[in-house]
């Protein structure tokens, strides 16, 4: 049994924020469990996506970067959980893992730092992000702009832009705020800037096996994250999204049984863009299928074809 003879061993990728949440998941088991200190050992691990940091993530593998070596350290027994940024997992995970938890979402939004709105930005500036989401999103609203590969951890990210390498960037409000960094940047409207699926979202996997510890992790489930992020994973599954198609969504909850997504589709030059919205039963997440489905039925024909839905 994983439980109770010896610490819960939870796996995490070895980056600021990654050990903060981290720690926030472990605090979360403590007190509901009545754990002391030694009941929780946090275990750091380095992914491949850490050790690369000067391409570009699309070109490199995408998400899976992150996850194998946690999936790989999960299967051998090596730690029990792995905690996520639910917005660097996979659409597709292995039968054999299960996220049995997700912590309450953070702000969802993305903050615009080095300048006090998107508008103030002089022609032809320089934003630093290497995500494919929000280049297409910023070369929609102002094509004026130039994107600058910006990869790396947060502080990575601060220090490129505060070395001139790009006069503004963007981050997820979430990771900063996780971080202390409370003041840096201002938040961009959802209507703005619809963020990424899963942004905010820290999730908690373990064996699909066993049960013990999933009924542990089930006691500091989120439902309504959990909810929504899995209507926003159902939506990227449904378009057959990889890592390189632009995709924004969010759902929220919008009533004691619904759930409204909001999702939006862009070509990488942010020149096509298709958006949508539907309301969803909540106890069926997986209905944000159909949207998916109306969206690519809806997209300019060049749009649709960046994406190849299952069959
Ligand atoms: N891809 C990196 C990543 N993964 C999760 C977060 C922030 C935290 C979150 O969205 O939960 C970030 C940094 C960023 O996008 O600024």
């Amino acid at each position: 049994m994983t439980i109770l003879s010896r610490p819960i061993r939870l796996g995490t990728r070895g980056s600021p924020l990654a050990l903060v949440q981290a720690r926030m998941v472990a605090e979360r088991l403590r007190a509901a469990h009545g754990l002391g200190e030694e009941g929780i050992e946090i275990v750091p691990l380095r992914t491949t996506g850490d050790r690369v940091q000067d391409r570009p993530l699309a070109e490199i593998g995408g998400k899976a970067l992150w996850t194998k070596e946690l999936d790989q350290a999960l299967h051998e027994g090596r730690i029990d959980c792995a905690v996520h940024s639910m917005k660097d997992v996979e659409t597709i995970r292995p039968a054999t893992l299960r996220i049995a938890a997700m912590l309450p979402r953070a702000d969802v939004r993305d903050r615009l730092v080095g300048a006090p709105t998107l508008d103030a930005l002089a022609a032809g500036a320089r934003i630093g992000t290497s995500s494919p989401r929000r280049a297409a999103q910023l070369r929609h609203r102002r094509p004026d702009l130039r994107v600058m590969p910006f990869r790396g951890n947060v502080d990575t990210r601060l220090a490129k832009l505060a070395a001139g390498e790009a006069e503004a960037t963007l981050l997820a409000a979430a990771g900063l705020i996780r971080l202390g960094r409370d003041s840096v940047g201002v938040p961009l409207a959802i209507e703005a800037m619809l963020p990424a699926p899963a942004q905010g979202a820290v999730g908690v996997e373990c064996r699909a096996d066993d049960a013990a510890l999933a009924a542990r992790l089930a006691a500091i489930d989120d439902d309504d994250t959990h909810v929504c992020v899995a209507a926003e994973r159902a939506l990227l599954a449904a378009l057959g999204a990889d890592c390189r198609a632009p995709v924004a969504a969010l759902a929220q909850v919008t009533g004691a049984r619904e759930l409204t997504l909001v999702a939006q589709l862009l070509s990488e030059d942010g020149a096509l863009t298709c958006q949508g919205v539907r309301a969803l039963p909540r106890d069926t997440p997986g209905a944000a299928a159909a949207l998916a489905h109306a969206l690519l039925a809806d997209a300019p024909p060049a749009l649709a074809r960046l994406f190849t839905p299952p069959r």
